[in-house]
């Protein structure tokens, strides 16, 4: 089976993290998509977010990694994409259960909030782990379905 490729995009908030996850990730031989950007000069988080949602729904990628400043704008924008479930993780516990209980497809850091290495067991975590489905399954659909 070919290797699952993973999209980065994040904000000028959040490049730095990036860059190093990116370098962590193509280090273990793992093929990354990087949507930008790649310098400080001030851009808008919901542009990164739709390039992600573009990247999973034409199948270029099949998980990101999306990084603003806290995580939380990046986040409220991705998720109103119907193709991502971004999860915004701080500790290994959450990056474990975005997996197993939501079947997150995307993990978001928040660049100023985060220490690098905690952010790189997350991704870890995050990428070795499968979602359990069951009961799961049924609430994750609940979130897929037409708007009540
Ligand atoms: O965290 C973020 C959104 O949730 C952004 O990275 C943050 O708002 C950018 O702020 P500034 O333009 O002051 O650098």
């Amino acid at each position: 089976m070919p290797q699952e490729i993973i999209a980065m995009a994040a904000d000028h908030g959040g490049y730095e993290l990036k860059a190093f996850l990116r370098q962590t990730l193509e280090a273990q031989g793992v093929s990354v998509l990087d949507l930008g950007t790649d310098g400080p000069q001030s851009v808008d988080y919901p542009d990164f977010a739709d390039a992600m949602a573009d990247a999973i729904r034409e199948g270029r990628a099949g998980k990101g990694v999306l990084i603003c400043g806290t995580g939380i704008g990046i986040s409220i924008a991705a998720n109103r994409h119907p193709e991502l479930r971004a999860a915004l993780v701080h500790d290994a516990f959450g990056a474990r259960l975005a997996r197993q209980h939501n079947d997150a497809n995307v993990i978001v850091f928040g660049g100023r909030t985060i220490g690098t290495e905690v952010a790189k067991d997350c991704l870890a975590l995050f990428l070795s782990t499968e979602f359990e489905g069951g009961r799961h399954a049924r609430r994750v659909a609940k979130m897929s379905g037409a708007a009540r």
